[in-house]
């Protein structure tokens, strides 16, 4: 690695990184996975995993405004016709000069030396030549010239659609958006396998300081030295998991002896919470449709000493299972959880979207025909997938008062929709609970 005039490193952990987000320009899948796949089995210290991780995450949070940098950089050129590793080099260089104050010269020319390394001399002064243009560029004066969406979509690193979905939502829109931008850790204790003051003990041993939070099982980190993930104790003594994803299974309440259904389990992080609460009696019937996240969770739940967990293979939206409790967790926009995976912001297709509310109206419809009690999750914030999913639900269930103490009521009018059930169901949003933005509601048989 070489070493920079500014004390950074160089050439490889942008190398990587420009690597990682040209692979999620391609593929419909998070940082944190691409991050994870290109470490695995390689012995690479942590810190550089961590630069590396801060690059993808922070280049990916604030790809809107960089691209609109670059644009103007490249016209009439457009950034979609770069070939797509020095795109994102591009938009690496254009992140450390805007955003990292990273001198442009330096930027600029680790840049070039990885274009020349890759592709020869014509893609470093390609590069050269870009990022030159690119540093000139008044962003506080290109911005003046924008509506008030775009503005504040572009100031906030948010797409468009975003911004006008919080604004409709009638919620603080700016806190909202700026709240997207920081990630709180919360560290849930693994309770079949440490209590909460061993646990405390441990991290506190790492230099992993906590406070506690509305749930006893779950710590909010409030600083560390090396990350929590990379503990030894991560997904053995505890598990990374939200606060407000802490709360869907504490909603459901199962208890030791119940046989729960848990409809789309996958990476299982409330299939082991609930196993935890059922202290490993009872049975939870976890189903998800993809063989290898099922995989990837069973070797997890083992880790963290699950034993009353039966994995199933199958569609939520048509299984035939007896159960007293369901959970309904269905895949979502993941609106809420921009925080975590920035990339969603910019995936957003409408027919998706769509196809994707369908679908959850499927699950529930076949979730009522599972178990009397239900609780239905997302960690999105729209008002369709949630409310309005709820709305059609309680034409075939009843709503329930799904406050356990935590959080908001939900949207009782959106445009021209109303939602009579507001007060029964639980919204949480980064900006007021320092949480992901979750949806939680629950339903019973009529
Ligand atoms: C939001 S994630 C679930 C998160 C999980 N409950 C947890 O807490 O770790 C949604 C899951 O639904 C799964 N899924 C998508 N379509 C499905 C279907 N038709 N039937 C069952 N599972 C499905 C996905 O593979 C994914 O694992």
């Amino acid at each position: 690695m070489l070493a920079r005039a500014d004390g950074g490193d160089v050439i490889v952990n942008q190398e990587i990184a420009a690597e990682i987000l040209e692979k999620l320009d391609k593929e419909v899948i998070s940082e944190k996975e691409l991050l994870r796949r290109f470490f695995l089995g390689k012995n690479v210290d942590y810190k550089i995993r961590g630069a590396v991780h801060a690059y993808v995450m922070e280049v990916s949070k604030r790809r809107n405004v960089i691209d609109f940098i670059l644009e103007k950089a490249l016209k009439p050129k457009k950034l979609e016709d770069v070939k797509p590793f020095v795109r994102n080099l591009l938009r690496i260089a254009t992140y450390e000069i805007f955003f990292k104050k990273v001198p442009p010269a330096l930027a600029t020319d680790c840049a070039v030396r990885i274009a020349k390394k890759r592709f020869g001399i014509k893609a470093a002064s390609f590069v050269n030549a870009i990022l030159r243009k690119a540093e000139r560029v008044d962003l506080k004066k290109e911005m003046e010239k924008l509506s008030r969406t775009k503005y504040l979509a572009l100031k906030y690193f948010h797409p468009e659609w975003y911004v006008k979905m919080a604004e409709k939502l009638g919620i603080e829109v700016e806190e909202l958006l700026i709240a997207n931008l920081e990630n709180t850790i919360y560290i849930r204790v693994n309770t079949l396998k440490t209590s909460e003051e061993n646990l405390r003990r441990y991290l506190e041993k790492n230099d992993v300081i906590v406070e506690e939070t509305f749930l006893p099982e779950v710590f909010k980190v409030v600083s560390y030295d090396k990350p929590p993930a990379y503990l030894d104790g991560h997904n053995e003594l505890f598990v990374i998991q939200d606060l407000a994803s802490c709360l869907v299974s504490r909603t459901l309440n199962p208890e030791p002896g119940d046989v729960v259904a848990d409809l789309c389990a996958a990476p299982g992080s409330k299939t082991s919470h609930m196993a935890a609460l059922m202290e490993n009696k009872g049975k939870i019937i976890a189903v998800d449709n993809s063989k290898e996240r099922l995989e990837r969770m069973r070797a997890r739940l083992n880790k963290l000493g699950v034993e009353n967990v039966k994995i199933l293979l199958g569609d939520a939206s048509k299984i035939e299972l007896e159960a007293d409790k369901v959970l309904l967790d269905p895949p979502c926009s993941s609106t809420g959880s921009v925080r975590n995976y920035p990339s969603v912001k910019w995936r957003y297709d409408p027919r998706l979207f769509w196809k994707t509310v369908e679908l959850q109206r499927k699950m529930l419809k076949n979730a009522s025909k599972i178990g009397d009690e239900i609780v239905y999750s997302t960690c999105s914030i729209t008002f369709e997938e949630n409310e309005e999913n709820v709305l059609f639900a309680s034409k075939f269930l009843k709503v329930e008062d799904a406050y356990i103490g935590f959080g908001d009521k939900g949207i009782s009018r959106y445009g021209k929709k109303r939602f009579p059930y507001a007060e029964l169901v639980v919204r949480t949003y980064p900006h007021k609970h320092d949480t992901a933005g979750f949806f939680i509601s629950k339903l019973r048989r009529k």
